[in-house]
C-alpha cells in the first residue's frame, strides 16, 4: 500500500513553506501528498507580499474530493487564516473519520506577516486542537495559546502541559526562536514523558519554512504507521538535515534544502 499525506495549508508562491513545502517534504519521505488550499499567498524569500483567503466552499469541496476518492492515512494543517475555515476543517476531520492529524499552529509568518486572524485562535484552540494527534507550535505560538511567557525549560514543560490540555493528544514545542546560540532544543510531552530533541543550531538566515517542513515530515512518518516520538525524531533529522546543507535562493530568507535528508542523512538523531 502506497501512505498517503494530505496537507491543509496556504499556498507560498516562493515554494519555500506552506503546501510546496509540505509536499516536497511528502515526497522525498516517500508519501504520495495530497493538498486542499485554504489561501494563496504572494510571498518570496524577502516576505509576503499578498494574502488571497480561499472561500469556506473552496475549502469545503477540496476536502470531500479527496475523501470520496482518495484516503489518506495522516494530515496535517498549516496556515489556516480565519476562523470560518478551522470550522469548516474541523467538521471535515470529524465527518471522514480521518486520524493522524498533524495540527501546526501558523499565526505570524518570519517577516511578520499575519497568517491567522486573532479571532480565529479560540476557534483554533477549541475546535481542532481536540482532534489533534500532536500539536507543533514554536515557542511564540506556544505562549498565545497558553497564555504564558516561554524562557526557560521548566517554563516549557509548563507550557506543554496547559496544551495538552487543550485535548491535543501530545505536543511538540518547537526551540528554534529559543536564545540558545549553540542548539536548537525541541520538547516533546504526551502526559507521560519530557523528551528533549536536540540538534545542533546552524547560524543561517535560510530557515524559511521550517516549521511547515517539519510537522510535514511527521505527518509522512504518521502516514508510513510510524509511531509519534518517532515520527517527530525522523522529522527533527530531516529539518536538521535541510537547514544544514543550505541552498542560498534568494535574497531574503532562503528554504531549506529538502533534498537533504535523502542525500545526507537517513537515519533519526
Ligand atoms: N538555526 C537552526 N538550526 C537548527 N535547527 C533549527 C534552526 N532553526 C529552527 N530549527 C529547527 O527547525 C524546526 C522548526 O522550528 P521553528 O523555527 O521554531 O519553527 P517555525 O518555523 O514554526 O517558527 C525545529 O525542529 C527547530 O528546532
Ligand atoms: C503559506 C504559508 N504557510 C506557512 C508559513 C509559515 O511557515 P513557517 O514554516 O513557520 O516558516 P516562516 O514563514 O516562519 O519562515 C508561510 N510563511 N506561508
Amino acid at each position: 500500500m502506497i501512505p498517503k499525506a494530505l496537507t491543509i495549508a496556504g499556498s507560498d508562491s516562493g515554494g519555500g513553506a506552506g503546501i510546496q513545502a509540505d509536499l516536497k517534504t511528502f515526497q522525498e519521505l516517500n508519501v504520495f501528498g495530497m493538498s486542499a488550499i485554504t489561501a494563496l499567498t504572494a510571498q518570496n524569500t524577502r516576505g509576503v507580499q499578498g494574502v488571497f483567503p480561499a472561500s469556506n466552499e473552496c475549502v469545503r469541496q477540496q476536502l470531500d474530493s479527496i475523501a470520496e476518492d482518495l484516503k489518506p492515512q495522516a494530515i496535517k494543517t498549516g496556515m489556516l487564516y480565519r476562523s470560518s475555515i478551522i470550522q469548516t476543517v474541523a467538521e471535515k476531520i470529524k465527518t471522514y473519520g480521518w486520524s493522524n492529524v498533524v495540527v501546526d499552529p501558523v499565526m505570524i509568518a518570519k517577516g511578520g506577516a499575519s497568517l491567522l486572524q486573532k479571532e480565529a485562535i479560540e476557534t483554533l484552540k477549541t475546535n481542532l486542537i481536540p482532534l489533534s494527534t500532536v500539536i507543533t507550535p514554536n515557542i511564540p505560538e506556544a505562549e498565545v495559546l497558553t497564555g504564558m511567557k516561554i524562557k526557560s525549560n521548566a517554563d516549557r514543560k509548563q507550557a506543554a502541559e496547559m496544551l495538552l490540555v487543550l485535548g491535543c493528544r501530545s505536543v511538540v514545542i518547537k526551540g528554534g526562536h529559543h536564545e540558545d546560540n549553540l542548539e536548537a532544543i525541541d520538547l516533546f510531552f504526551d502526559g507521560n514523558d519530557f523528551v528533549w530533541l536536540r540538534g545542533q543550531r546552524i547560524q543561517t538566515r535560510n530557515t524559511h519554512g521550517t516549521g511547515c517542513t517539519f510537522s510535514a515530515a511527521i505527518t509522512a512518518e504518521l502516514a508510513k504507521g510510524e509511531n509519534v516520538l518517532n515520527a517527530i525524531r525522523t522529522a527533527k533529522s530531516f529539518i536538521q538535515a535541510a537547514i544544514e546543507h543550505e541552498l542560498n535562493i534568494g535574497s531574503g530568507h532562503g528554504p531549506t534544502n529538502h533534498w537533504a535528508f535523502q542525500t545526507y542523512r537517513m537515519g533519526r538523531p
